[in-house]
């Protein structure tokens, strides 16, 4: 997994991958600006009319890059150089200035707001320091008041690597990061100004990263695969788990049968589903595969991992939930009403058995921890009981954070805003009960159950968009596996 890291080490990161690769920094403006223009080239036609602004520093010296690999690629292209003659450029961006072809049209900004059908924002990037200046403000507002798709290169202009975004920010449709998320782009908070994000890979040598710290990391489709376990031709039922989910209080059935049925197509060998009394019938019915029970304190022995709190209610389930923390001796995941009762009475977090996880959405997490001014001090928060507790915590959202308890914080990759649907969550505790009844450790559960719920909900997204619904993002679970190439 890639190191998040702050915005002011990215050029010494810049600086040790040149180090050990003998590289020259144009060279990975190249790369980047390449990376840039291919994915542009997938998401947009060439009868687009594209104007890029640029600024003085590496950002903008991406901007002349990408000008150019864009006009190549039938483009037509026009600049607006944000800089006065009387400004220092950055080598790099001198260089990449001086490559412009004739035919494409450069000018300086003057106020004016040019017509395009979309707007590159090379301006500013991670090299932002202090308070924005009065100049670049205008040039922001310029930009914004343009009519274009908007994409920015890198992050938006305005905003910090880390920050909080103010006003003063150009608002992007598409924001294409190099090598890395910055944190800022994984706010909630900023997402009317990030827009869709994009990581792309530049060919950063993975060695550089080892001497800088960090405790955030991103999760990529090159990540998962490694932490699979694969099943051969002799591997039986056994091997794929015998898993028990609870839930389904009277009225919510449905949690848990879309827990069941994404526990199974994410290849259990048995999942029993425990329910109340009364709905034992509609539950039978409801998922053929699953084998049913009814006891409020069932036997426990020959599960391999047990998923908690879908549809569960919370009226008298405490004693329930005591019991299952104390008496199981396999992997656990805790769920919705599973947490909504930690919350309820926090004395609870210390029955939980270590490397457990547990899944809060945004509502369910400030239950557990308190309210949150902002996210910022919800991932804070979400480390520090991960720690405290040796818990896995999962924040769901866009970017799920997976908190480890050695403290380290993942942020995944994969998803997109068609699974903000009612029982995405559910299908997700029925993935990672999956997952850890295969025999997968607790930490490899949660990254490879976070990152193939994401990718699932991808598959369907394609498919049905607004429309999907949580039985979408279950029956492209086996999809998911076939995608990254494992048996
Ligand atoms: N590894 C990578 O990810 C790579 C990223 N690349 C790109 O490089 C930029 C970072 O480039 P850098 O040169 O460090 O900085 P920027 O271009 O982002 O910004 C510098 C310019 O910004 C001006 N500036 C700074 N602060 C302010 C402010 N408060 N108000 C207005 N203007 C400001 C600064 O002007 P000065 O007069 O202060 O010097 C510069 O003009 C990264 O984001 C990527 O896009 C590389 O291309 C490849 C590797
Ligand atoms: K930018």
């Amino acid at each position: 997994m890639i190191k998040i890291l702050p915005g002011e080490k990215i050029s010494a990161l810049d600086k040790r991958h040149l180090e050990l690769t003998g590289q020259k920094g144009i060279e990975l403006m190249e790369q980047a600006a390449k990376a840039f223009s291919s994915w542009f080239c997938k998401n947009f036609d060439s009868k687009n009319s594209i104007i890029i602004w640029c600024g003085a520093g590496n950002n903008g010296g991406d901007g002349f890059a990408i000008a150019r690999i864009l006009k190549e690629k039938g483009f037509t292209v026009s600049l607006i150089e944000c800089f006065e003659p009387s400004d220092n450029l950055s080598t790099d961006c001198e260089i990449n200035r001086n490559r412009i072809l004739e035919s494409i049209r450069s000018s300086k900004w003057r106020g004016q707001i040019p017509e395009s059908s979309i707007a590159i924002d090379a301006f500013l990037g991670v090299g932002l320091k202090g308070t924005l200046r009065n100049e670049a403000r205008d040039k922001i507002k310029a930009f914004n008041s343009q009519e274009a798709i908007k994409v920015s290169v890198d992050i938006p202009s305005g905003l910090k690597a880390e920050g909080v975004a103010g006003s003063d920010v150009v608002l992007s449709d598409y924001t294409i990061s190099f090598a890395q998320p910055k944190l800022s782009l994984l706010l909630p908070e900023n997402e009317f100004c990030v827009g869709d994000l994009k990581v792309l890979d530049i060919g950063i040598d993975s060695r550089s990263y080892h001497d800088f710290q960090s405790d955030f990391y991103f999760l990529q489709k090159q990540d998962v695969k490694t932490r699979h376990k694969l099943f051969h031709r002799f591997s039986h039922k056994g091997d794929f788990g015998k898993i028990m989910l609870v839930g389904g209080g009277a009225g919510k059935v449905g949690a848990i049968l879309l827990s069941g049925e994404s526990a199974l197509r994410t290849g259990s060998g048995l999942v029993f589903l425990n329910v109340n009394s009364s709905e034992i019938l509609i539950t039978q019915i409801g998922l053929r595969e699953a084998m049913t029970s009814i006891e409020k304190f069932p036997r426990l022995d020959g599960f391999d991992a047990i998923g908690i709190g879908p549809g569960w209610g919370m009226g008298n389930r405490e004693e329930q939930l005591e019991y299952f923390l104390n008496m199981a001796k396999c992997p656990l995941v805790l769920d919705a009403d599973a947490l909504n009762l930690i919350g309820e009475n926090p004395a609870l977090w210390n029955l939980i058995p270590v490397k457990t996880i547990l899944t809060p959405h945004l509502k369910e997490f400030d239950r557990l921890a308190g309210e949150s001014s902002d996210q910022l001090e919800r991932w804070a928060k979400a480390k520090e009981l991960a720690v405290k507790f040796k818990a896995i915590i999962v924040l769901k959202g866009a970017n799920s954070l997976i908190s480890l308890p050695d403290g380290r914080q993942v942020f995944n990759s994969s998803g997109t805003q068609f699974m903000a649907t009612a029982g995405a969550g559910d299908v997700l505790t029925g993935m990672l009960t999956s997952l850890l009844g295969q025999g997968y450790s607790p930490e490899n559960a949660a990254l490879c159950g976070v990152f193939h719920h994401g990718l699932a909900g991808e598959l369907a997204g394609k498919r049905f968009g607004r429309g999907t619904i949580a039985r979408d993002i279950i029956k492209a679970i086996p999809m998911t596996f076939s995608e990254l190439g494992i048996s």
